[in-house]
């Protein structure tokens, strides 16, 4: 079986300016050892205005932090206003860009189609997707949350490669535990969570399957990450609010010791 580094990644949303950017890195850079860095891959995922100074932050003083970007545009280049494209993003040295986020279904309209071309766009640039999925809560009372949450696996994978698969990640996010300290058991989690990796069994091999990264988030915190990171298919959080305090998140990040 695969040994997986858990990733824990603060997805910052529409919070902290650039200059809170800076502060909020150097504090998590300042905690974190590098026994922490062994032991888990950290990624920060700030508002695309905070890229830069985070760049130049982690550049200058080689931190091992990680970061990434919250979207990225179908298109590689041209008239598509108010879009960042995967060149835009991979010039800045970004590893990660979360894909498909429930606000981004939500607010902006993303579905299948769209998801699917923006983890193709992501990785033809050299970028790690987090590809969000999950259910409503309309969903999960009618008891198809995993047959809703493998439609959205299925389609947003729709002609990636084994390879591209294995080293992209996946975040289970059920979207009534987003941002309303409605943490979802970690047994639901784990239910969900081990049925994406069985499925990217089905799509492509075991080895892929092993080797794919499941994240769980919403309302992950210090006082519940360590029970939802002891279910055997959750490899990391997505964590949003949490992250925006560096002490907790750096709690979080250190899940053994919660
Ligand atoms: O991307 C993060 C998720 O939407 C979870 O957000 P939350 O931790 O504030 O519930």
């Amino acid at each position: 079986m695969a040994t997986r580094t858990p990733l824990m990644a603060g997805n910052w949303k529409m919070n902290l300016n650039h200059l809170e950017a800076i502060a909020h890195v150097q504090k998590l850079a300042f905690a974190l050892t590098d026994k922490d860095y062994e032991a888990v891959e950290v990624a920060v995922l700030p508002p695309f205005t905070d890229l830069r100074s985070v760049q130049t932050l982690v550049d200058g003083d080689k931190l091992r932090i990680k970061y990434g970007a919250q979207d990225v545009s179908a298109h590689d280049s041209g008239a598509y206003t108010g879009e960042v494209s995967g060149p835009l993003l991979a010039k800045l040295n970004c590893t990660f860009i979360t894909i498909g986020h429930s606000e981004r279904r939500q607010y902006h309209g993303e579905d299948e189609p769209v998801v699917n071309a923006k983890v193709k766009a992501a990785l033809k640039h050299g970028l790690t997707p987090i590809m969000c999925v999950g259910e409503e809560l309309s969903v999960r009372e009618a008891g198809n949350h995993v047959s809703h949450t493998l439609a959205q696996v299925d389609g947003g994978l729709e002609g990636v490669a084994a390879e591209s698969v294995a080293g992209l990640v996946i975040a289970y996010e059920p979207v009534w535990a987003i941002g309303t300290g409605k943490v979802c058991g970690e047994e639901d989690a784990q239910e969900v969570c081990g049925a994406i990796r069985q499925r990217i069994e089905e799509l492509y091999d075991d080895a892929t399957a092993q080797q794919v990264r499941i994240q769980y988030g919403g309302s992950v915190k210090s006082g519940n990450v360590a029970k939802i990171m002891a279910q055997p298919d959750i490899d990391g959080a997505l964590v949003g609010g949490a992250s925006l305090d560096a002490e907790e998140f750096v709690k979080i990040i250190r899940f053994r010791d919660q």
